[in-house]
């Protein structure tokens, strides 16, 4: 099953294209939706979840039409948002067994038996008399990817997941979201990439409502091998470094500035040839250096 994107737009009220001629196609696995905040990339995974409408554009998921046919993307939908409201003072186990019968799962045995599968899944099952409100970020998230698996969706959307979890609570969730993604499509949006880097092979960045690069990981890294060069430099150095170079970023490193910066010929006086990474592509497709 594809997941076809083609042509989509969308603008605000206020005149914000969020979307603007968004065309994306989307296999079975992991695939990373990476962009700074306001890139669109929530407009995107709440309209594929139908929670809004497109001003214009088609998207398909296998034969159904997502735009125009709701109810049968729901039925075969997983999404977590990125603000799940309220959490509830019911244990995890009510509350699946809640959203399991609103799925439409009425017998109670098998319900059961998938409630407790869920739990196992995302290791909820010794907390699974807990209160969702007593939960860490990292269980809340684990409880919000159990949900999203009632009913076995192909189409499953995670949006910024892993923002505020410990790198413990993140390596849990990513090895959880991996599983999953061996069986449906899952779209993982976020603006860290080292979720991207760690998790998918096929990803898009995207910036301003647009699509700037849509392929796998391996072929972004390509778009810049052996292009990237880096230097410490002094603080007040940084403003002529950045009209005499393409600097692709900067960042602190032990306190000081340490630039990456992209050319196609040999740098000399200081700078020394950095390994690639998908960071550094992110940085050369936002600044539109490649
Ligand atoms: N309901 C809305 N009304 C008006 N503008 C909106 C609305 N929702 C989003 N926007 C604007 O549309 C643009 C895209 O926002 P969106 O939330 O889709 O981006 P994002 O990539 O998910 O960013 P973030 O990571 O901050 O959530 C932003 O400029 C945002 O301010």
């Amino acid at each position: 099953m594809q997941l076809i994107i083609k042509n989509l737009n969308k603008q605000y009220g206020n005149g914000v294209h969020a979307l603007n001629n968004v065309d994306l196609t989307i296999d079975k696995g992991m695939f990373g939706l990476l962009g700074p905040n306001g890139a669109g990339k929530s407009s995107l995974m709440r309209t594929l979840a139908t929670l809004q409408n497109a001003d214009s554009g088609t998207a398909t998921l296998g034969d159904i039409d997502v735009l125009n046919n709701k109810d049968e993307v729901r039925k075969v939908l997983g999404y977590l948002p990125q603000e799940f409201g309220v959490y509830p003072r019911t244990s995890a186990t009510d509350l699946l067994h809640h959203l399991a019968i609103l799925k439409g799962f009425d017998k109670s045995n098998e319900r059961k038996e998938m409630v407790n599968y869920l739990l196992q899944k995302v290791n909820l099952f010794e907390h699974r008399k807990k209160a969702v409100s007593s939960y860490s970020g990292g269980m809340r998230q684990r409880f919000g990817i159990a949900q999203c698996l009632i009913g076995s969706p192909k189409l499953v959307i995670v949006d910024e997941p892993t923002a505020g979890l410990d790198p413990g609570e993140r390596n849990r969730f990513y090895n959880i979201l991996s599983e999953i993604g061996e069986q449906t499509i899952v779209i993982l949006s976020t603006h860290i990439v080292q979720d991207v880097r760690e998790l998918c092979t096929n990803m898009a960045i995207m910036d301003k409502g647009k699509v700037l690069y849509s392929g796998t990981t391996d072929e972004a890294l390509l778009q810049i091998k052996d292009r990237v060069y880096e230097k410490s430099v002094n603080k007040d150095e940084l403003p002529q470094y950045q009209s005499e170079f393409k600097v692709i970023s900067n960042k602190l490193v032990g306190g000081k500035p340490q630039i990456h910066v992209y050319s196609e010929t040999p740098l000399n006086s200081g700078f020394t040839q950095a390994e690639e990474t998908l960071e550094d592509v992110f940085f050369a497709k936002l600044n539109e250096l490649v």
